[in-house]
């Protein structure tokens, strides 16, 4: 059995803990009964030996596992990761879907994505990651009474995701803690209506609005002070052309959402300008948590 889910930009500017979107570089599992359990990792998280043991895809997958069969399996799970721990990219929301939906495939349990994305929330309580690693595409979501509310809106290929990945890892726990604890009722108001607007966009395909709409005074500053050259990403990804430009999730990566057309041009400007940095040049993806039987 293949599980994979994609990579996400949570957050979008103005967003926070409320949008996100799904690009395409994914983590794939593969797994099947076996005599001994193993894991072996490929791409990102090999060379680190503590995922081999207490790995958060392990723990939740025998959580649930042993919810829902009583006999004990052993199985050998292999890991092909490419998506980046700790940069802003989804890469906890990716292990959570995947570990969720393999326990239910590894018990013989069909179950829709719906469920998954709530028994997701239990790790992960803000929706904006989790909801676009199920559903793909771009998503509004909010959380009532331990569910996930939420609304999709499929991407056209004519754009594509210019992502900057520093090096330096940003642990979204940690980052949460430098935002301030609470909000001016201005600045509240402020992105209320530019995360409306947003969204608005992009359900209306105004991508000429976005530049505009988002904008963001809840946290996106606090976090790229810790990282200081973000500022400059930022400005270059506009000065070439950028749709928007956006912390993507908690950091450390920054999201550009440009034009096909202006994808390369940006990307190699980005690369001139940062070469520190990773710049990759992605599609957006549709299809969020598939299952390959
Ligand atoms: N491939 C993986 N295998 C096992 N655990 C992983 C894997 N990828 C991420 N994790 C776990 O998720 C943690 C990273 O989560 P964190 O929320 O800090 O970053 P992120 O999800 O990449 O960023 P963001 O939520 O801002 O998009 C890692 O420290 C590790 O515990
Ligand atoms: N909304 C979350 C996304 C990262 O998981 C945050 O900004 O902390």
């Amino acid at each position: 059995m293949t599980i994979s889910v994609p990579a996400t930009s949570a957050n979008l500017g103005p967003g926070f803990d409320t949008l996100g979107l799904a690009v395409d570089l994914r983590n794939r599992v593969e797994f099947h009964p076996s005599k001994f359990f193993s894991v072996s990792i490929k791409g990102e998280g090999e060379n680190n030996p503590r995922l081999k043991g207490n790995n958060l895809f392990i723990s939740i997958f025998n959580d649930h596992y042993s919810r829902l069969i009583k006999n004990k399996q052993n199985f050998k799970f292999t890991f092909y990761n490419q998506i980046p721990m700790s940069r802003g990219l989804g890469s906890s929301s990716a292990v959570i879907v995947s570990a969720i939906a393999s326990a239910h495939e590894a018990a013989g349990i069909r179950v829709s994505k719906r469920r998954i994305l709530n028994h997701a929330l239990v790790y992960e309580s803000h929706p904006d990651n989790i909801t676009p690693a199920v559903m793909g595409g771009f998503n509004v979501a909010t959380v009532e009474k331990n569910k996930v509310f939420s609304q999709k809106k499929h991407l056209p290929d004519y754009l594509k995701a210019v992502v900057v990945i520093p090096n330096k890892q940003m642990n979204t726990s940690k980052s949460r803690t430098v935002l301030p604890k609470s909000y001016s009722k201005e600045n509240a108001v402020y992105n209320l209506s530019h995360a409306a607007l947003t969204v608005a966009a992009f359900f209306n395909e105004d991508w000429e609005m976005l530049k505009l709409a988002a904008q963001d005074r809840f946290h996106q500053k606090a976090r790229m002070k810790t990282l200081p050259e973000l500022f400059s990403v930022q400005k270059v990804a506009y000065e070439s052309g950028a749709l928007m430009s956006t912390l993507s999730g908690s950091g450390s990566t920054f999201f550009s959402l440009v034009y096909d057309e202006d994808s390369a041009m940006i990307a190699n400007r980005m690369k001139q300008k940062f070469p520190d940095f990773n710049v990759k040049v992605l599609n957006f993806d549709n299809d969020g948590l598939i299952i390959e039987r």
